[in-house]
């Protein structure tokens, strides 16, 4: 029931508004597209599209242990949505502003395009539990992993290649700690360069490493290179090229981008239209930090 067209008449501006922004935005940092992809990751996987992560309040999503600290590209999305407030009122529900955010910042930085269904509306409720239950940790086994997005509709094919969304992107050195300290699956020289950035010694908690460090504002397959080399920077990352079913997908996507950007841009339709709310469910918010 979602649908491509779904503003064009109630608001003919709205992805041309959303796209400008984005650019603006992630041409001073272009970091913040990878952080705006992962809010829409995060948002999605607890129950559903629906913006519920946006919401502001000590029992929401923000507080939950994989976005308390880490979380950020909040005040993008307000800046998007006050500019479509003024634009065309009460009209774009927050949900969306995500979905088509995710995907700009995606194209910004070199990577594929595709039509984002259009018509959530927004959550007027967010749920910690549901965010802790739901986002797998970077301590996950391969497993772990599958089952967590086979939860939400995901296939492991999915899962395999929406992960290459850490081909942009940092992490916080708590993260990695116990990998670059104690995993066997890293190549040594590369755990040791880490290591200088993230002492053993529990300082140093927030310094943070790129996710893939051949290109990390570029959107391509160099994530998939480096797995292949064992220079996974998660421990979750390296389980999907560790020796189990995933490994040949790793290698397709390795060597061939095309096959990559165009499984990535499926898989991220696919995660888009987990459970939205349509209809006379939910809102459109007025202001995505709040229930109107
Ligand atoms: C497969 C399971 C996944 C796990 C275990 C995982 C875990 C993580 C962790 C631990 C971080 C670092 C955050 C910190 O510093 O604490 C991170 C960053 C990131 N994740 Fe994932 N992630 C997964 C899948 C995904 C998916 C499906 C997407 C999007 C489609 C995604 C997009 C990102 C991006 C872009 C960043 C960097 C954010 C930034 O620089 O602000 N991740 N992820």
């Amino acid at each position: 029931q979602l649908s491509a067209t779904y503003y064009d008449k109630s608001c003919p501006n709205a992805l041309s508004i959303i796209k400008s922004e984005i650019k603006k935005v992630l041409s001073n940092e272009p970091r913040m597209g990878a952080s705006i992809l992962r809010l829409h990751f995060h948002d999605c996987f607890a129950q559903g599209c629906d913006g519920s992560l946006l919401l502001d309040g000590s029992s929401g999503e923000k507080t939950a242990g994989p976005n308390s600290h880490s979380a950020r590209g909040f005040k993008t999305i307000d800046a998007i949505k006050s500019q479509l407030e003024a634009a065309c009122s009460g009209v774009v529900s927050c949900a969306d502003i995500l979905t088509v955010a995710a995907r700009d910042s995606v194209v910004q930085l070199g990577g594929p395009t595709w039509t984002v269904p259009l018509g959530r509306r927004d959550s007027t409720t967010s749920n910690k539990i549901a965010a802790n239950a739901n986002i797998p940790s970077p301590t996950s086994t391969l497993s772990n992993l599958s089952s967590l997005f086979q939860a939400q509709g995901l296939s492991t094919k999915d899962m395999v290649a929406l992960s290459g969304a850490h081909t942009i992107g940092q992490a916080r050195c708590t993260v990695i700690r116990n990998r670059i300290y104690n995993d066997a699956d890293i190549d040594s020289a590369y755990a040791k360069s880490l290591q200088s950035n993230c002492p053993s010694d529990k300082s140093g908690n927030r310094n943070l490493s790129p996710l893939e460090d051949v290109s990390p504002t570029v959107f391509d397959n160099n994530y998939y290179k480096e797995l292949t080399k064992k220079k996974g920077l998660l421990h979750s990352d390296q389980e999907l090229f560790n020796g189990g079913s995933t490994d040949s997908l790793v290698t397709t996507y390795s060597n061939d981008e095309n096959t990559f950007f165009k499984d990535f841009a499926a898989a991220m339709v696919k995660m888009g239209n987990i459970s939205p709310l349509t209809g006379s469910n939910g809102e459109i918010r007025k202001n995505c930090r709040k229930a109107n």
